[in-house]
């Protein structure tokens, strides 16, 4: 199963990119984790917000594969243990389709993304800034994917 993150936002700083590629680089090679950019619209003065959150939300779908399984992060989302996120990363392997998963920018996720979702994934009850949920992204995944394989990383 291969997982891509499609993010809003790019040009991240060097602390984000090294937090998100430290646990990247340490996914297995038949679960990949694949970090798919979408470049923020411009935010001026008098941008027309609802503008810009629909062409995010179409360059987010226009960039994942036809038949993959779409999973929002969002802060109203189901709140997964680490052993829960495992059982569903399990279940995610046995349905043969690979996973894509979208953070939202500033304003969150277009409604068209949010409707596209099997499921809506929350990381925490506080609103967190989209750079560092790429990071807790790929420290859960590996986490339960850890769980999963045996491996001492996560530890009971
Ligand atoms: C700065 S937040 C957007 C805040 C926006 N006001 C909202 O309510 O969605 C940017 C993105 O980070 C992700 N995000 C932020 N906090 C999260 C959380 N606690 N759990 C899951 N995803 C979260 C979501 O994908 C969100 O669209």
């Amino acid at each position: 199963m291969r997982v891509q993150l499609i993010a809003v936002g790019s040009k991240m700083p060097d602390w984000v990119e090294q937090g998100f590629n430290e646990y990247l680089r340490r996914f297995p090679p038949d679960m990949p984790v694949q970090l798919t950019e979408i470049t923020a619209g411009k935010r001026g003065k008098n941008a027309d917000i609802g503008r810009i959150l629909k062409k995010e939300g179409e360059s987010m779908l226009a960039a994942i594969p036809k038949g993959n399984r779409i999973v929002t992060l969002e802060v109203t989302g189901r709140p997964w243990t680490t052993p829960q996120l495992a059982g569903q990363m399990q279940r995610w392997q046995m349905d043969g389709r690979d996973v894509s998963l979208l953070v939202g920018g500033p304003e969150g996720l277009a409604p068209d993304c949010i409707s596209a979702a099997e499921q809506r994934w929350s990381l925490s009850a506080l609103t967190l800034p989209h750079p560092l949920v790429r990071i807790l992204l790929a420290e859960s995944l590996y986490r339960a994917w850890s769980l999963n394989n045996n491996h001492p990383y996560h530890r009971e």
